[in-house]
């Protein structure tokens, strides 16, 4: 289906427009052509009396007038003056009909002008007439005859002003005609133009209601619409909010920069503590670590991203492990930092737990072969960094084999267990206990001598010999083998110089101290030989 073309709505109102002045200027038109159809038809109604056939009249008249005065005058010889008054007149009457607006023809002009001379000739000759009767009746005489004279030729100018008149009176009628024919023509254009306009203006009117009925239609629609989408809106809203109250997460909402908050959700105020936003502090300030305070905070400065970063969080009830993540986001035009905090205490002890599992023995809780001998040389990279003294002591359980095959294996375990117990009990904390396999094991004594790290390895014989027959634990001794670290010594070099006083103590008879390069400072052996 084609579309129909449309008309900008400017150029239409733009036709309107332009319709609207053609007809008021129709308007016009018609006004003043009818203005002067009437005029013609007023002024040939009534012929202007003063520049028509009026002053020809007026000047018969007053020959009339001035021939029965003349009569008068030449009966009686009285009242010359009533004679001269009506000469005057009659002079005065012929200018106007000289002044007549028509086209003269030549030899009536020339009447005309005859005309003038005699009557201002008679004029003359009355003002100037003689006292004499006899001359007087002379001029008399010759004047009634001029007037005689004149009047047939008056009458043809009258007759010729009659016809002129109607000759002026046809154009006039034809002029009326022709102006009403204009006016006819024009009243038909205001017609059509009028008609025209109503058309537009209906049609434009048919188009508006269309367009209402339209846009009430599309109203309704999408009122209809807005309704559904706001209903929609709502419940989503609602679910996010349930979503977000039950979410093991922790959601948080301030403003960039560590300012207001403006969204919290329920696990994050149980989380930091707080009743409300308003009393929650930026996030940072949460954070335990000056470490951890800096990367989130120099992050958030630079608008990064912060995904799962790990932490200490002080809570509620303590402090926790926090999995945090942040980022810089955009709310209604106002930048804000939206943080999620997940807790992983519960992982990160068990975390903790397998790391000690991975790195401890697991029958007495002392550190394993290999993390050991890492523990030990890390102490000895220190130890030569800061120039303190550090010493390795080696201890094996005597005879125990013995115990083993006689009082069980579970004996033996206990021995071990109680021994690394005892050994703890005499230890600093900042020493290092580890099995190295079997029922030996290894002490590293940070800042320890060899008469220190003596004194401690006997110290600890003497508590296993005291302690030995307690309970289920069997009567046991140990022998001990102590090496001072040297300027260049490694974990394998240390190790074989404190293994190798040891073995002077299993066999200088156990239950002995021995120190490489030194006396032995205990029972039964004291011996202290050079190993
Ligand atoms: N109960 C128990 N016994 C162990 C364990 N590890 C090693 N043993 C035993 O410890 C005994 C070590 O015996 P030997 O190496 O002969 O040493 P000894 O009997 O202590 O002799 P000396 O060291 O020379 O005094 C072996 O019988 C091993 O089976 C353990 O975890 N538990």
């Amino acid at each position: 289906m084609s579309a129909k073309p449309t008309v900008p709505a400017d150029s239409r109102s733009f036709r309107h427009v332009a319709l609207l002045i053609l007809v008021a200027a129709m308007a016009v038109l018609a006004a003043v052509q009818f203005y002067r159809v009437m005029d013609q038809v007023q002024k040939l109604a009534n012929p202007d009396i003063s520049d028509n056939g009026w002053p020809p009249f007026q000047l018969q008249a007053e020959l009339y007038k001035f021939d029965l005065a003349l009569k008068d005058f030449s009966a009686t010889g009285q009242d010359r003056g009533r004679l001269e008054m009506r000469v005057d007149l009659l002079a005065s009457r012929v200018e106007p009909v000289m002044q007549l607006a028509f086209a003269w023809p030549e030899g009536t002009r020339q009447e005309m002008l005859s005309i003038r001379d005699t009557v201002d000739r008679w004029a003359s000759a009355i003002h100037a007439m003689p006292s004499d009767a006899e001359r007087s009746g002379l001029v008399l005489a010759q004047i009634a005859t001029d007037v005689d004279r004149m009047r047939p030729g008056l009458q043809k100018l009258i007759l010729m002003v009659h016809e002129l008149q109607s000759l002026d009176a046809d154009e006039k009628r034809r002029d009326i005609r022709g102006t009403f024919q204009a006016l006819a023509i024009t009243l038909g254009l205001l017609g059509a133009g009028t008609l025209a306009f109503f058309v537009a203006l209906q049609r434009r009117n048919r188009r508006e209601m269309q367009l209402n009925r339209q846009l009430e239609e599309w109203n309704a629609t999408l009122e209809a619409r807005v309704e559904e989408r706001t209903e929609q809106i709502h419940e989503q809203k609602e679910l996010l909010q349930r979503i977000l109250a039950a979410s093991p997460v922790g959601v948080a909402i301030q403003e960039a920069g560590g300012g207001r908050t403006v969204f919290l959700n329920t696990r994050m105020k149980d989380a930091v503590g707080v009743a409300d936003a308003r009393s929650m502090r930026p996030l940072k300030d949460y954070l335990v670590h000056d470490g951890d305070v800096d990367k989130l905070a120099g992050a958030m400065a630079r608008g990064e991203t912060v995904g799962n970063m790990e932490a200490e969080i002080r809570g509620a009830d303590g402090y926790f492990y926090g999995l945090l993540s942040a980022r810089r986001i955009d709310l209604d035009g106002r930048p804000m930092d939206l943080f999620w905090l997940y807790d992983i205490s519960d992982r990160k002890k068990l975390e903790n737990r397998l790391r000690d599992q991975a790195r401890t023995d697991s029958l007495t809780g002392a550190l394993n072969h290999g993390s050991f001998r890492g523990a030990l040389d890390k102490a000895i990279a220190e130890s030569r960094t800061d120039g303190a003294e550090l010493s390795l002591v080696l201890m094996d359980v005597d005879h125990f084999k013995f115990i083993n095959d006689h009082f069980g294996h579970a004996a033996g375990d206990v021995t071990l267990k109680r021994l690394v117990d005892l050994a703890r009990d005499e230890l600093r904390d900042h020493d290092i206990l580890g099995r190295l396999g079997g029922e030996e094991f290894g002490i590293v004594l940070s800042g320890a001598g060899a008469d220190q790290a003596a004194n401690i390895a006997e110290r600890l014989r003497g508590a296993f010999e005291a302690a030995g027959g307690e309970g289920p634990l069997p009567l046991f001794t140990a022998s001990f083998g102590v090496a001072v670290m040297e300027g260049r010594d490694t974990v394998a070099s240390l190790m074989e110089r404190a293994d190798r006083a040891l073995y002077r103590a299993k066999h200088g008879g156990r239950n002995r101290v021995e120190v490489h390069g030194g006396e032995a400072l205990a029972e039964p052996g004291m011996s202290g030989a050079q190993s």
